[in-house]
């Protein structure tokens, strides 16, 4: 990993002196709100996105289905969509956020018109290739200069034919999704078929499947490893979203590091999220976990135990769990996570190097890290744009005198205000 000069930009983690005992609401779901405003978007009718995530990465979908021709409307902060006709050229800034890279180009085959797709620098080096050449052989046109990645265009003709498609999405569940939030709409609809290293986040999948249906569009997936989606209309329906549970790693953790108590308020008691898979992990690691009418609570131990997990299903947890593991008195492993050296920053890498900077006794493994109880100390924890980067380095705040977070505004990618929040729940008071 490039060891960039630190910025100046530094943020001192607070640190709390007692246990706290405390009750947080966390705002919605980044991939709730951005599959069902572009669900919205392709609908046969207006709908309401209610309690939405407006992050950067919400801003940006927002954005993009604004530039193909969608109504968006802001009413007392949920999202009025009307759907309209795509019928112009327009350019997409997909940020950082894989799931305008990925979502929206299967939906710019339906405009009739020429959209453009770019994004932060370090989005040029997410995967999106295969994806590309999926939508190709489904009859979308792409000019992506051979490079199977930003900057490419969609040539969207107003229709495309669809049908069987055969891709290779151990790179990230996000191709898959994509295909089948778009196929409804294609002439023949879509029938996915993965060859290759085993998906990961999974539970990701299922989220797309569950809202395609609860928007009437016919789904097969009985088989491992292969989704049809049958053509047809996408029902226009009102949808609330649930809190970001993948968000809620932060503010446990803040329980179960200082032995004391937090409540994460509306916790749903049935979900597609990967962030309830926190329940188990925390329990594993010592804590006691109750899901109640009052929300998810956890009590923290006196001493955090170590894991042995397999989080290709969760990967997302990585970075908050691996914070965890090295405030933990025994070791921890953490496995199946290859896939996420494609997420904002190259994250293995990334995590033993800050972790280590800080004193932790950490081994990079291919497809995981290999955490060692030991002394850490304050410094630096740099963040690489990466929003969980910086939420993995609050957490090592919790336990460790004079941690700074470098850029600690980057998880404004799907968290506004994350510092004030944080603080607050820290301390008990704002900054
Ligand atoms: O579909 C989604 O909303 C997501 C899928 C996952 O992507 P990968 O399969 O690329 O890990 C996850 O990590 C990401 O944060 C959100
Ligand atoms: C991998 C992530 O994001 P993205 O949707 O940009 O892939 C993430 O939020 O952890």
């Amino acid at each position: 990993m490039s060891d960039p000069a630190p910025s100046p930009d530094l943020w001192p983690a607070p640190r709390p002196h007692d246990p706290v005992d405390r009750v947080v609401s966390l705002p919605g779901s980044k991939s709730l709100t951005n599959r069902a405003l572009l669900l919205a978007a392709i609908a046969d009718g207006p709908s309401v996105v209610r309690r939405p995530l407006r992050s950067r990465d919400t801003l940006l979908m927002a954005a993009a289905l604004s530039t193909l021709g969608t109504g968006l409307e802001d009413r007392d902060g949920d999202w009025a969509v009307t759907p309209g006709s795509w019928d112009r050229d327009g350019d997409v800034d997909c940020g950082l956020a894989g799931t305008v890279m990925r979502f929206v180009p299967p939906v710019a085959g339906l405009a009739s018109g020429t959209v453009h797709f770019d994004g932060d620098p370090h989005m040029r080096q997410r995967p999106v290739g295969q994806m590309l050449a999926a939508l190709s052989a489904l009859g979308i046109r792409i000019e992506d200069g051979g490079r199977g990645a930003l900057p490419f265009a969609v040539h969207g003709s107003g229709s495309v034919p669809g049908g069987t498609v055969t891709i290779d999405a151990s790179a990230s569940s996000q191709f898959v999704s994509a295909l089948l939030l778009a196929g409804a709409r294609y002439d023949l609809g879509v029938d996915v078929r993965h060859i290759g290293k085993p998906v990961p986040s999974l539970p990701h999948i299922e989220m797309t499947v569950q809202m395609l249906r609860q928007h009437g569009v016919e789904v097969d997936d009985s088989d491992a490893n292969r989704w049809a989606v049958a053509p047809g209309a996408v029902a226009a329906i009102d949808c609330d979203i649930e809190p970001d549970l993948s968000n809620a790693a932060p503010f446990l953790a803040l329980g179960a590091v200082t032995g004391g108590r937090v409540t994460v308020a509306d916790w749903p008691t049935s979900t597609t999220q990967p962030g309830d898979e926190l329940r188990q992990v925390l329990a594993l690691m010592g804590c006691e976990v109750t899901l109640d009418a009052a929300g998810l609570t956890v009590v923290g131990p006196e001493r955090l135990s170590g894991v042995d997990l397999d989080l290709h299903d969760v990967g997302e947890l990585t970075p908050a769990i691996a914070a965890l593991c090295a405030l933990a008195d025994s070791p921890s492993h953490l496995r199946g996570v290859a896939h996420i050296r494609g997420h904002e920053t190259d994250r293995l890498t990334a995590l033993a190097t800050e972790l280590g900077r800080l004193g932790a006794d950490v081994t990079e493994r291919e497809d995981g890290l290999s955490i060692r109880p030991a002394p850490l100390h304050g410094g630096t924890f740099r963040t690489y744009a990466d929003h969980r980067m910086a939420h993995a380095g609050v957490i090592l705040g919790l336990a460790v005198d004079d941690v700074l977070v470098e850029d600690i505004a980057t998880t404004a990618k799907t968290f506004p205000d994350f510092a004030g929040a944080w603080t607050l729940a820290v301390h008990g008071v704002h900054a």
